[in-house]
């Protein structure tokens, strides 16, 4: 049976990367996704703007929505302080399975929980099933009609709190028009645009951050 593009980069990393060090499980992947195949991981010109949120947040509770490898997961797990943790939610099967042996290769499965699902399913359960009060960080990189109705989700369901951060990748490539409207228009957000390119692309692309405010 053919691998997918998803199991070489992981053979790649578990070829190339140290077992237990995220960060060289990052940079595999970015060598590889720049030379070899590109892939949707947020890469490392975004990815030092997550890191710089992520630090910012200091979450002690991190939401991801869209998985893919588990590029990001690896690169946001791996500056939690002792206990926080990380859900990711990932519907694709294929994805999850490759991100399940990612995450567990780079060592930091017991700061990640991987969840396997639609968002619209799995955000409703994230109090009762999964023991969140609210959220301190999340990274929106999934599918970018689903940034708006997954926001309005997470408010509904009282999983933000006054200073929650909300990051969402690929807002001008391929591009969250909506989202955009939606936050920058809300009282509810202060939102900040951070410039950049698409992954291993010289294509423009932004993050967008939105603060809620309560
Ligand atoms: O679908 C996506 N989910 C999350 N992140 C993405 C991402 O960073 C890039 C792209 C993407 C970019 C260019 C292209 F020609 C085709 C797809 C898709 C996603
Ligand atoms: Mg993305």
């Amino acid at each position: 049976m053919n691998q997918s593009k998803e199991q070489r980069i992981l053979n790649f990393v578990l070829q190339n990367a140290v077992r237990g060090d995220p960060c060289s499980v990052v940079d595999a992947i970015d060598k590889y996704c720049s030379q070899k195949e590109w892939a949707m991981n947020v890469g490392d010109e975004k990815g030092k703007i997550l890191d710089k949120t992520v630090e910012e947040a200091n979450p002690s509770v991190a939401l991801e929505l869209g998985t893919y490898c588990g590029y990001s997961a690896v690169r946001i797990s791996r500056l939690l302080k002792a206990g926080a943790r990380l859900l990711t939610v990932e519907f694709n099967p294929e994805f999850a399975a490759v991100a399940k042996q990612m995450i567990e290769f780079a060592g930091v499965q017991d700061k990640v929980k991987l969840l396997e699902g639609p968002s619209e399913e799995i955000i409703p359960q994230l109090k009762k099933k999964y023991e969140v009060d609210t959220l301190d960080f999340v990274f929106l990189d999934h599918w970018k009609d689903r940034y708006t109705p997954d926001t309005k989700l997470l408010q509904e369901c009282n999983l933000l709190r006054k200073g929650s951060i909300l990051l969402a990748d690929n807002v001008i490539f391929p591009g969250a028009p909506d989202f955009l409207n939606y936050v920058r228009k809300s009282p509810h957000f202060q939102c900040t645009n951070y410039p950049s390119h698409l992954e291993y692309m010289q294509v423009e692309d932004a993050m967008e951050k939105a603060v809620f405010l309560g």
